[in-house]
């Protein structure tokens, strides 16, 4: 489904990315973990053609990239809505740009903006929205576009804990309903614990995933889940990687 083999992404004599080889099938919700500066979102602007490697080539559903597509549909952390169209209109912004008709891209945006729970804000526009709701927005915009691959960049950093919680429910029931392949970035072991089927730890100087690990915890999930030996067990050998990976790029900024 997404094959990233040997990619490198340098700037200048900088190594952010270097040797990325990885393989993500169809249906796999896949999260990046790692210190800060390690690569993350390079490698997802890699994956979405935002961005070039230096080297290597990654291929989604057997075409390689080599440009911005939509193949694949991103959620930044930073809500990036169009603040001049309503809710109905952003949700809808990326079916007008396929050249679906009017009538019909209004009737999908409906439905996802439904989905996320935002009947009745159809006409609001985004300055008058919470983050939350902002950003159930992007996801809503997302999915109606119906890409292969969704990738969410630290979509819910910014929001408090309790809206934070309500939207990972949310995601999660929606990715066991559309079994999309997603890669999500975030800071936080639980919240990749609860979402993911599998997690991958990067390191910095040079980018690179150095743990790759299965999430076997049962789905469908809640925040229960965190009540299970397994998790403790999971988040134990996670916290490990992380912190020494964190360690050991504190002392790389420092020498
Ligand atoms: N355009 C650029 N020019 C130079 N260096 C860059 C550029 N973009 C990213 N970098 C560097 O590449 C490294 C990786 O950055 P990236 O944003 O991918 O990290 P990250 O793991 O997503 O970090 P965070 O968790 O803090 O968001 C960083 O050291 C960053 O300074």
């Amino acid at each position: 489904m997404i094959s990233i083999q040997g990619i490198a992404k340098h700037y200048g004599d900088f190594k952010a990315l270097e040797r990325v080889d990885l393989e993500i099938e169809k249906g796999e919700f896949v999260v990046l973990l790692g210190a800060s500066g390690c690569g993350k979102s390079t490698l997802l602007n890699l994956v979405t053609g935002f961005d070039k490697p230096t080297a290597g080539r990654i291929v989604v559903n057997g075409r390689e990239v080599n440009k911005v597509d939509p193949h694949c549909g991103m959620v930044f952390q930073q809500y990036a809505l169009f603040p001049w169209l309503t809710v109905l209109d952003n949700v809808a912004f990326g079916l007008k740009m396929k050249g679906i008709a009017k009538a019909e891209r209004l009737q999908v945006a409906r439905r996802f903006i439904d989905m996320v729970g935002l009947q009745g804000f159809e006409d609001k526009y985004p300055n008058a929205l919470s983050g939350g709701m902002r950003q159930r927005v992007s996801i809503a915009r997302v999915l109606a576009n119906d890409p292969d691959v969704i990738l969410l960049d630290e979509p819910f950093a910014a929001l408090d804990a309790m809206t934070r919680q309500v939207l990972q429910d949310e995601l999660l029931q929606i990715y066991e309903k559309s079994k999309k392949t997603i890669i999500f970035i975030t800071h936080s072991i639980d919240e990749a614990l609860l979402l993911s089927t599998r997690m991958l730890i990067m390191s910095a100087r040079p980018g690179r995933v150095v743990t790759d690990i299965r999430n076997d915890l049962p789905m469908p999930r809640n925040a229960q889940v965190q009540l299970s030996p397994r998790y403790n067990e999971l988040k134990g050998q996670i916290w490990d990687t992380v912190q020494s990976e964190v360690m050991r790029s504190l002392q790389a900024t420092r020498h």
